[in-house]
């Protein structure tokens, strides 16, 4: 681990170094709070545990923990473990250090047994720590992906539409939605079975992903039925941005087990404007061109 260390006692903190380098750890040193922090907000993102007096001239151990806790809030910088050094017994220290934020305590003269004990006791906490990180991003990642096509699911073009839509409005941008829904698909499903229809959705997902300009926001929201969301893109504009996402699919068919699919959609395009207040509004608006879409022969884009 990399330790940074703050005691204003040259020996104390030479005999701290040196305990600390023989356990393999590497050290940064400070002579006092406020060079402490200097130390921690240049090298955060090395720094693995810090090891603090609570006592030291300019500024208390106190205070640079405190500081040091609102840093990692506002910086929004991962938690990292604090053990405050004192040569006070006093309970009252043993609070205050453990209430500005400090995880726990070393009574000096520091014992080399109790400092390797609680290092290791604080590398635990951290790993486990970084562990739920990972585990809920994966969760984060799960929730939010469709698993078969890999495109962001309902619920995160939903939320992603919500944050667009407050962007648009008070920037006063434009903002278009699309609705697309494979044609015939059941056909597809029942000439060549459901593995072929799987395919070919993952198929039509990468094409379009494909066909992407950057910033639009791909999402598979049902069964066989697709939504694109083009931040900044006029009604025109998106027009034009559709009719190349049916090209992509239209233009080459689609082959599963040496057979071949002419795949085509049909979509219903909306841009915001003062007849939508909420995504629901302009989904539902999409949706009903959809549908106009198939009515009027499928393989079209209907925008209103
Ligand atoms: N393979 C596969 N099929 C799916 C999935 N989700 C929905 N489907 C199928 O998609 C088909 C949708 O059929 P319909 O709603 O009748 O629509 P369609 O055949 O595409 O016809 P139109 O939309 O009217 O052009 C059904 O057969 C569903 O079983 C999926 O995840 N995988």
């Amino acid at each position: 681990m990399k330790v940074l260390i703050a005691e204003d006692t040259l020996t104390d903190r030479l005999i701290l170094k040196l305990y600390l380098e023989k356990m393999n750890h590497s050290v940064i040193e400070a002579d006092d709070g406020s060079k402490m922090i200097q130390a921690y907000e240049e090298n955060h993102q090395d720094i693995d545990l810090i090891i603090l007096d609570l006592n030291m001239p300019n500024m208390s151990g106190v205070d640079a923990v405190k500081h040091i806790r609102e840093f990692q809030a506002t910086s929004d910088l991962s938690w990292i473990p604090i053990i405050f050094l004192s040569g006070s017994t006093v309970d009252e220290d043993i609070e205050s250090g453990i209430l500005a934020g400090a995880d726990d305590y070393l009574s000096k003269p520091v014992k080399p047994k109790v400092l390797a004990a609680k290092v290791l006791a604080m590398a635990r906490i951290s790993e486990m720590r970084a562990e739920l990180l990972r585990a809920n991003k994966r969760l984060e990642a799960l929730a939010t992906t469709d698993f078969l096509t890999g495109l962001a699911n309902r619920r995160c073009f939903e939320s992603a539409l919500d944050e667009q839509i407050e962007k648009a409005k008070h920037y006063g941008i434009p903002l278009s939605i699309a609705i697309l829904d494979i044609d015939h698909f059941k056909r597809v499903n029942d000439s060549y079975g459901h593995d072929a229809g799987d395919l070919v959705l993952s198929s039509v997902a990468s094409r379009l992903q494909g066909g992407a300009r950057k910033g639009d926001i791909l999402a598979r929201i049902g069964g066989e039925e697709f939504a694109i969301c083009l931040p900044s893109t006029t009604l025109e504009q998106a027009v034009q941005a559709c009719e190349r996402y049916r090209m992509v699919l239209s233009n080459q068919p689609l082959s599963y087990n040496g057979d071949q699919f002419n795949i085509t959609f049909s979509a219903g395009l909306v841009s915001l404007d003062d007849r939508y207040v909420t995504k629901h509004e302009l989904m539902k608006a999409a949706d009903d061109l959809l549908y106009q879409a198939k009515q009027g022969g499928r393989d079209r884009i209907v925008h209103g």
